[in-house]
């Protein structure tokens, strides 16, 4: 059983718990369902600051700590100071030690695109991604079959949310849907943890044209980005580079300050 199976199974038995909680007409009714939506795809097409969305994370299974009792306002403005495209926020308690008002909080705080980041295998964490003011949502096209994929996608469409769908190898590529609005590709396997940047250019090139791409996880060199970019990467996932530093935010402009200079330096040997 891989860590993916143990977070899915986990994720049922919490769904059905959260459903008797909270009917969805309480979702429906909330505050957040009611709030006008940022469009992700059109903050990274539009990004001068090379499309990257920052994660507030304060642990993940692969890394026990990483910032445990960091400020969800304080980082979440951080990020959007620094340039950042867009903030995806955990909102899993059990197994990333999210905070139940995380989310809140952090839509409090920004006026960027927010994603809900979970583990979503049912309509009814759509409704509860929209009553948390989230903008997008993160499809696993490891954890669902493509029918299963193309229904959520639409319907997340229909409730106004974007979907940013992760895939990791061929299989998954197979089933994006045409309802998905931006492709990820992990660059971390949910199977093993082990990290490889490769796979973005390996995949990178396999995806449906028009579609905008990101790279997700293990990046913490500004060097990967000029070559992601290069290979046709209109934005990237971060988290735990940012989130292990003291200031996020101030690691998050540094970053694109680096990038900036690396891409310069390029430019000026090509003049
Ligand atoms: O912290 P990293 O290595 O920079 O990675 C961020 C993000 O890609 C990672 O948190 C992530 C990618 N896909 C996920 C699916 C669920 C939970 C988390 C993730």
């Amino acid at each position: 059983m891989t860590i993916l199976d143990r977070i899915n199974d986990h994720k049922l038995l919490e769904i059905a718990r959260r459903k008797e909680q909270t009917p969805v007409e309480r979702l429906i009714d909330s505050y957040g369902y009611r709030l006008e939506r940022h469009s992700l795809v059109e903050s990274i097409r539009t990004s001068k600051d090379y499309g990257i969305i920052s994660e507030f994370k304060r642990k993940s299974p692969s890394q026990d700590n990483i910032n445990i009792d960091a400020d969800p306002a304080l980082v979440s403005k951080g990020y959007q100071d620094a340039g950042a495209a867009g903030i995806s926020c955990l909102t899993d308690v059990h197994f990333f030690g999210a905070r139940s008002n995380d989310i809140d909080v952090v839509r409090r705080s920004v006026k960027l695109p927010v994603i809900r980041k979970d583990f979503i295998l049912d309509s009814y964490q759509l409704h509860e991604a929209r009553a948390m003011g989230a903008d997008a949502v993160l499809l696993i096209a490891a954890s669902l079959t493509a029918g299963h994929l193309d229904d959520l996608a639409a319907e997340a469409n229909e409730l106004g949310l974007e979907v940013l769908c992760e895939v990791h190898n061929e299989e998954e590529v197979a089933k994006i849907s045409p309802e998905v609005n931006i492709v990820g590709i992990n660059n971390r396997n949910l199977k093993d943890f082990s990290v490889s940047i490769e796979n973005s250019l390996r995949l990178g090139k396999m995806l449906p044209p028009g579609l905008p791409k990101i790279s997700e996880s293990g990046i913490e060199d500004p060097q990967t980005i000029v070559k992601l970019r290069y290979e046709g990467f209109d934005g990237f996932l971060i988290g735990t580079y940012f989130m292990r530093q003291e200031n996020p935010g101030q690691a998050c402009a540094d970053f694109i300050a680096k990038v900036r200079e690396i891409e310069g330096l390029y430019d000026n040997a090509i003049a």
